[in-house]
């Protein structure tokens, strides 16, 4: 059985990351008959300058009909007029693909309790899983508009929008997905202030009520959340949340495990009759403007989104753990790149060094 995934590097450090993951994907196709073919995928500002859009309708079709998408990271210098972004931009094929589901999974590794912000004894032992609803809301949500008034100001307009629908789905995932876990479901919104966030809980409620009340439900406003998340991240398992919120509260959550660069992501759809869900698996972070083209970039979340796509779309479950070990072991082992806090005298390791180091471990774990 051969499984087609389209990898689509894009932007910026997008580009270095998923060279790394191409790599570990050729390693398990070498090693452990994955049986993964690669085939490219263009999309960005590159694409943009020489055909006018970033991305093709072949690229869109590719990526529907894929097994699974491998995503870099797009954006930069922010260029590309946003009518165009919007039409064909990654928000775009996520709505094309009827990626709703976002799974970021944040964890805090023992080797790297120096590198988390928070203090060693509140980040030590988190494992906690952000499911974002990623369709809707206001990054989708219509009218948007910018309007000049007559006093010559401008007033621009994002509009927030929710259905019973689109927030059942994802709280019935987030149920699901906390009984595969210890159990537990906080559901984040903001319903004292906002009419979504309202409906949020009330669905959330019944959901819960009617078809889950073995797992323990906690609603949390989201200004409180933000503030529990860094109090106390071990009370969390599962936490459900809107496009916007889970967007923000998983970039913050990334520190307690050191860095942006090692969260992964899974963003899901549907399953068809046959089972197969729409998949694309990406880093949490951005194309980096900042450190791109230097060689420094930490490649572990493009790799650990490796691991999450043998598992979820491929149900490789050995595999998926043989490469969240080896990552692990190349964190034991002292692997960091800079963007990890280096102890004084440390030499960081560059993008291809971390692959380098975990690659190694692969070796010796797998044998
Ligand atoms: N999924 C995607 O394609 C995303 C794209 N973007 C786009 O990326 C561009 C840059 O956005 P920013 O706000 O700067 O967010 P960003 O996530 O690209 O970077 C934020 C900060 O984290 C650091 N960082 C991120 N990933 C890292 C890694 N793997 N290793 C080491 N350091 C890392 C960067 O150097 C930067 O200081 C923008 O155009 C934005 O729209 C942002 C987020 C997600
Ligand atoms: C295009 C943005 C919404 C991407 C982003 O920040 C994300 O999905 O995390
Ligand atoms: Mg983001």
């Amino acid at each position: 059985m051969t499984r087609n995934v389209l990898i689509i590097p894009g932007d910026g450090i997008g580009i270095e990351v998923m060279a790394e993951a191409r790599r570990i994907v050729e390693w398990l196709n070498a090693h452990r008959g994955t049986a993964i073919t690669l085939t490219e995928g263009e999309m960005g500002t590159e694409v943009w300058r020489r055909t006018g859009v970033p991305m093709s309708d072949e690229t869109i079709e590719a990526a529907k009909s894929a097994d699974a998408v491998l995503f870099g990271a797009v954006g930069g210098d922010e260029i590309i007029p946003r009518p165009i972004r919007r039409a064909r931009g990654l928000l775009a094929l996520r709505r094309a693909m009827g990626l709703y589901a976002n799974l970021r999974p944040v964890k805090a590794y023992e080797a790297l309790l120096d590198a988390t912000s928070l203090k060693e004894r509140v980040a030590r032992g988190v494992d906690l899983v952000v499911l974002r609803e990623l369709s809707s809301g206001v990054y989708f949500g219509e009218p948007r508009f910018t309007e000049t008034l007559p006093s010559g100001k401008r007033r621009a307009v994002d509009t927030q929008v929710y259905t019973e629908e689109e927030i059942e789905r994802i709280a019935r995932d987030a149920f699901l997905l906390a009984r595969t876990r210890r159990g537990q479901v906080a559901s984040v919104e903001k319903s004292n202030v906002m009419e979504t966030g309202r409906l949020w809980r009330d669905v959330v409620t019944a959901l819960h009520a009617a078809e889950f009340q073995d797992v323990a439900l906690r609603h949390v406003l989201s200004d409180n959340f933000a503030m529990q998340i860094i109090r106390d991240p071990r009370q969390f398992d599962v936490v459900v949340t809107d496009n916007l919120f889970g967007d923000l509260l998983s970039d913050a959550s990334a520190m307690i495990a050191g860095s942006l660069g090692m969260l992964p992501s899974a963003s899901l759809g549907t399953a068809d009759a046959s089972g197969r869900r729409p998949a694309l698996y990406e880093p949490v972070h951005g194309s980096a403007p900042d450190i791109a083209g230097k060689g420094i970039a930490n490649p572990i979340a493009a790799i650990l989104s490796v691991a999450m796509m043998l598992r979820h779309s491929f149900g490789l479950t050995a595999d998926a753990e043989l490469v969240e070990k080896a990552v692990e072991a190349a964190l034991d082992g002292g692997a960091r790149t800079a963007d990890l806090y280096v102890q004084g005298g440390i030499q960081p390791v560059t993008t291809a060094g971390m692959t380098k180091a975990i690659m190694e471990k692969l070796e010796a774990l797998a044998v």
